[in-house]
């Protein structure tokens, strides 16, 4: 699959805010797109099934359309952790059979932003986490930090993890969801220093931002990413 996996220092970091922004700005360049939320929970009963708003939102930005269960295969209804959720429904979360279906759902050329749910090592299957996916899939990794404080932790473990796992971190997006963090520039620039990885791309404090907005502060991580790992 030709693409990237979109994680996060968390839940709630700005994932979505970031993937469905990617997946625009690289729409709006005439690039096929398309977003993938494999697995979700915290969804709607809606008349054709089970929504994800996270689901909805990439499918939205994409200019690539696919039907909602290619877009995200697993849609749990409880916004908990997936693992859980999935043993409730009764559903597997296997790696294997998840990452065949997604590789089957993108059509040829088209570029996947894949995006995770909760953070890096979410457990899915017995054994098994969200990571074996990324991993199975081959993608190169970009990772949301959810500026506040605990994210330098959360974020320099996270790189690690992805490291051990052999896969290339292609950037990290530094995420202004508080609207007034203390030193929120320098934590910023900790871990600018401390990661070997580019900042893609740096996104202010607007509780509702326009989708325009979002990809105006992503273009220059699109063409970055465009050039070095889609090339
Ligand atoms: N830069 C920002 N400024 C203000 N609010 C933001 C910003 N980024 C994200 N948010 C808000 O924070 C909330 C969580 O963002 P988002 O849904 O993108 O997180 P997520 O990491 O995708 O979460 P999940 O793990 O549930 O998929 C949303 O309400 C979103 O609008
Ligand atoms: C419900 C939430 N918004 C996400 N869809 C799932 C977050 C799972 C987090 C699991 C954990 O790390 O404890
Ligand atoms: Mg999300």
């Amino acid at each position: 699959m030709r693409g990237i996996f979109v994680t996060g220092t968390d839940t709630d970091v700005g994932k979505t805010r970031v993937a469905a922004g990617l997946v625009a700005a690289w729409a709006a360049t005439g690039e096929a797109v398309c977003g993938l939320k494999p697995v979700a929970a915290g969804a709607e009963a809606t008349p054709a099934g089970l929504r994800n708003e996270d689901a909805e939102a990439l499918r939205a930005a994409a200019s690539v359309e696919l039907p909602y269960e290619q877009v995200n295969p697993v849609c749990l209804e409880p916004p908990m952790a997936p693992h859980l959720a999935a043993a409730e429904a009764g559903v597997d979360l296997a790696t294997a059979p998840l990452a065949r279906r997604l590789e089957a759902a993108v059509p040829e050329g088209v570029t996947a932003v894949v995006e995770g749910a909760g953070g890096w090592l979410v457990p899915t299957a017995p054994g098994e986490t969200l990571a074996d996916l990324a991993e199975a899939l081959g993608l190169p990794v970009v990772m949301v930090v959810g500026l506040r404080l605990g994210c330098l932790n959360h974020a320099l473990l996270t790189a690690e993890s992805i490291a051990a796992r052999g896969l290339p971190l292609a950037g990290w997006v530094a995420n202004h969801i508080e609207p007034d963090m203390t030193a929120a520039a320098a934590n910023r620039d900790t871990l600018a220093e401390r990661l070997s990885a580019p900042l893609l791309a740096e996104l202010t404090h607007v509780p509702d931002a326009t989708p325009a907005e979002v990809v105006e502060s992503l273009h220059g991580a699109v063409s970055r990413l465009g050039r070095e790992v889609l090339a």
